[in-house]
């Protein structure tokens, strides 16, 4: 697995525009910094040989205006693995997704991911003017064939709307074509951000659903950013609750899958995780 390494770069990277693909052209996204170009690393960046990780990250701190979001945050994701990142709202998650997509280098800190890398976000983000295959192949190098996007939509069941426009798309079927324009590129590791979280109860199920059957046919590592416990629970071999700007507490899911949410053990593990994010269970069952 060819391995990128994210150090600290200054001056500060511009940030994509509004609406600009999302989702980095695989290959390396960031030019390996100049000696000139990193004045500080806490620890050395150096990849090793044979990537062991998915992602690596060690001493990785971000701030905003003077306050560190993200502080000396340490974390390792296995190849293959699953993982799923809770905490409260403004607490950094989506900040650490970005830098892991290589959309934010303005850090501190080393920050190993594989090259092949894609991300998927809340808002699909598909450009109106262009239709669903062309979405699809946004950003991927050279003259790809209109069949290579239509193999990732039909892995996300959605082949017949190949040639149609965005717009004309249901909120869930935007969402797969999303997932579509991920896949395409043949991702190491996947970073989800929220990606359910727009969509309807019923079509939220079916898309949890189709992402567990991607990641279990892909065999991709994956980084999902959730707001919902029991969606993390559902899917993910391991559950992280970030906080004051570091993983503040982790839990395996040893249950078998396809899990069961009536499981004593499924509610067991949802209450635990839970009470770390501050819910008071009592008062939700009440
Ligand atoms: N570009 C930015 N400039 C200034 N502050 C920022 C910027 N991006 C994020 N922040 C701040 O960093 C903190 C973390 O934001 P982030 O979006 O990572 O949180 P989050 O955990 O993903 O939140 P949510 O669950 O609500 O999406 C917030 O206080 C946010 O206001």
């Amino acid at each position: 697995m060819a391995t990128d390494v994210h150090r600290p770069v200054t001056p500060k990277t511009a940030d994509p525009a509004p609406g600009s693909p999302a989702h980095p052209a695989p290959g390396p996204v960031h030019p390996a910094p100049t000696s000139a170009s990193v004045p500080h690393t806490r620890a050395p960046a150096t990849a090793p040989a044979a990537a062991p990780h998915a992602v690596h990250v060690e001493g990785l701190t971000r701030s905003f205006d003077g306050r560190p979001v993200i502080d000396n945050l340490r974390l390792d994701v296995r190849p293959g693995e699953f993982v799923a990142l809770l905490g409260r709202s403004g607490c950094g998650k989506s900040t650490l997704l970005r830098i892991l997509a290589g959309l934010d280098r303005d850090i501190e800190g080393t920050v190993l991911v594989p090259r092949r890398k894609a991300v998927a976000f809340q808002a699909p983000r598909l450009m109106p003017w262009k239709r669903v295959w062309r979405n699809v192949l946004l950003g991927l190098p050279g003259k790809p064939e209109r069949t290579l996007a239509e193999r990732a939509l039909q892995e996300v069941g959605l082949n017949h709307r190949s040639g149609a426009w965005p717009k004309t798309l249901s909120g869930g079927e935007a969402q797969r074509a999303s997932l579509a324009r991920a896949l395409v590129r043949e991702p190491d590791l996947l970073l989800l951000d929220e990606p359910f979280g727009a969509l309807d109860a019923l079509t939220r199920i079916k898309a949890q659903r189709l992402v567990g059957e991607l990641w279990r046919r892909r065999g991709c590592a994956v980084l999902l950013v959730t707001h919902d416990v029991e969606e993390a629970v559902l899917l993910a071999d391991r559950v992280l609750v970030m906080d004051e700007g570091v993983i503040a507490y982790e839990t395996r899911i040893d249950l078998e899958r396809p899990r069961d949410i009536t499981d004593p053990r499924f509610a067991e593990l949802r209450a635990r995780l839970l009470e770390r994010l501050g819910v008071d269970t009592a008062a939700e069952a009440a």
